[in-house]
């Protein structure tokens, strides 16, 4: 059996899944732009983020991955604020 081969098949599974959920996160994160724009708030929200940051570190099994898991959503959380700003500068 050809081990490599399926766990890239598996990592091509839930890379697909990601790349769904990604576009729908950007999708509502637009949304959130838009509402900002109306109400005349800025873009960045920092205790939001801290928020988002600590609840997803919470719902982690493998606490191994909580540096990189924190990595992964303050990097997710700024491609967010450039969709934001793009959005608003259209
Ligand atoms: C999406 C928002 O805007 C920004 C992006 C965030 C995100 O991508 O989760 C969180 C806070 C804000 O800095 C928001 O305010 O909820």
């Amino acid at each position: 059996m050809d081990n490599l081969k399926n766990y890239r098949d598996e990592i091509d599974e839930i890379d697909k899944q990601i790349t769904e959920l990604f576009e729908r996160r950007m999708d509502i994160s637009k949304e959130i732009s838009r509402c900002k724009k109306e109400q005349e708030i800025g873009i960045l929200n920092a205790k939001r983020e801290e928020e988002v940051i600590q609840k997803n570190l919470s719902y982690l099994k493998n606490k191994d991955y909580r540096f990189v898991l924190e990595g992964f959503f303050r990097n997710l959380m700024n491609l967010s604020k450039l969709i934001q700003n793009e959005e608003n500068h259209r």
